[in-house]
C-alpha cells in the first residue's frame, strides 16, 4: 500500500486482479561507499507492481531514483536490499523480455538507419540478414521513416531519430519497455505527435490495455498522464514512492490527445500530482 507524503493513504491501483510482469519489493539502493567514499541513499524500501499490459509511468524530482529503479529491472543495477523480479523470476541480468529506450536516441552515428534498428536483432536472434532487413523496413513503415531505410542518423531530425529509436525499441518485439524519458528533449508539437504515433502502435482496438507492459520514466506530468494508466510519483533523498494514482481515461487515446488534454479529468488529475510533487519540494 502507499501513502500520499500528507500520510494519507494513496488511491490504490488496478493491480491486484492481474499477476505482475515487473514487481520491486521492499527495494532499496545505496551506492558508493567502497574505499571510504560518499555513499548515497538512491532509494528507500520502494514497492511497486506492474501487471501485463499496463502502461505505469514513473514522475519525480531529478534525483528521485527514476532511472535507478528502471535500470534494476533492466538488469544493469542490483538493489542493495529487497528484490526485483520480472515474470517472478529475479533479475539477475539484461533480459531478452525487456527493451530499453533512452531520452537520447542512442542511435550509432556510422550505421544506417535500418541497420541502427537492426541492432537488438542482430544481438539477439539467429535470423538471416534479409529476414533482420524484412523486420527492421516493417518497423520503420509503421514509424513513418520508409523512405529513410538507407539515410544516416545525422540526416534525421530530431524527431525522426527519436521515431527510429521506437522503432529498433519495438523491433525485438519485447513483452516490456522501460522508458526514460524518450520523449524528454523534442520541443511541445513534435513531442504530442510523437506521443499519438507512440500510443497508437500500443493500444489494441477494442481494448483498454495496451499490448506492452511499459514503464515510462518522464518529468512530464501532460505525458505521465495522456499516456499511462498509472502514475507513480516519486520524492527525493532518499528516493522513493509518495503516491499511485490510476489514470481512468479510456483507451484508445492517441486519436485524442488534445481533447483529453482540456478534459476535466485530466485537469484535475494534473492538480492533484502538481500538487504530492510540490508538497513533496516542501517536505525536504
Ligand atoms: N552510479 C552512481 N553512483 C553514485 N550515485 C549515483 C549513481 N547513479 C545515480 N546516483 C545517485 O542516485 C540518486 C538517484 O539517481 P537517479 O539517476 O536514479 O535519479 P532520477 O530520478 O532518474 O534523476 P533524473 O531525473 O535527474 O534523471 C541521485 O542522487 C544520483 O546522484
Amino acid at each position: 500500500m502507499t501513502t500520499s507524503v500528507t500520510g494519507e493513504v494513496a488511491p490504490k491501483a488496478r493491480t491486484e486482479a492481474r499477476e505482475s510482469v515487473l514487481a520491486a519489493r521492499n527495494v532499496s539502493l545505496t551506492y558508493g561507499g567502497l574505499g571510504g567514499g560518499r555513499t548515497v541513499e538512491a532509494l528507500r524500501e520502494v514497492n511497486i507492481e506492474v501487471p501485463k499490459g499496463q502502461f505505469v509511468a514513473l514522475v519525480g524530482a531529478s534525483g528521485c531514483g527514476k532511472t535507478s529503479l528502471l535500470n534494476m529491472f533492466a538488469g544493469l543495477v542490483e538493489p542493495t536490499e529487497g528484490e526485483v523480479v520480472i515474470d517472478e523470476q529475479p533479475v539477475r541480468g539484461p533480459s531478452n523480455k525487456t527493451s530499453y529506450m533512452f531520452a537520447r536516441d542512442g542511435l550509432l552515428p556510422w550505421r544506417r538507419v535500418h541497420k541502427n534498428v537492426e541492432l537488438g536483432l542482430e544481438a539477439r536472434t539467429s535470423l538471416s540478414r534479409a529476414e533482420r532487413l524484412a523486420s527492421s523496413r516493417k518497423m520503420l513503415e509503421l514509424v513513418g521513416l520508409a523512405d529513410f531505410e538507407k539515410v544516416y542518423p545525422r540526416q534525421l531530425s530530431h524527431g525522426m531519430r527519436q521515431r527510429a529509436a521506437i522503432a529498433r525499441t519495438l523491433v525485438t518485439d519485447p513483452d516490456i519497455l522501460l522508458m526514460d524519458e524518450p520523449f524528454g528533449a523534442l520541443d511541445a508539437q513534435t513531442k504530442l505527435r510523437l506521443q499519438a504515433e507512440f500510443l497508437d502502435l500500443l493500444e489494441q482496438e477494442g481494448s483498454d490495455r495496451v499490448s506492452k507492459t511499459v514503464l515510462f520514466v518522464t518529468h512530464d506530468l501532460n505525458e505521465a498522464i495522456l499516456l499511462a494508466d498509472r502514475v507513480v510519483v516519486m520524492l527525493p533523498r532518499p528516493g522513493r514512492i509518495a503516491s499511485d494514482q490510476p489514470v481512468d481515461l479510456p483507451r484508445p487515446r492517441s486519436g485524442n490527445l488534445k481533447e483529453i488534454i482540456f478534459s476535466p479529468e485530466f485537469q484535475r488529475l494534473h492538480r492533484d500530482l502538481f500538487d504530492l510533487l510540490q508538497e513533496g519540494e516542501g517536505h525536504e
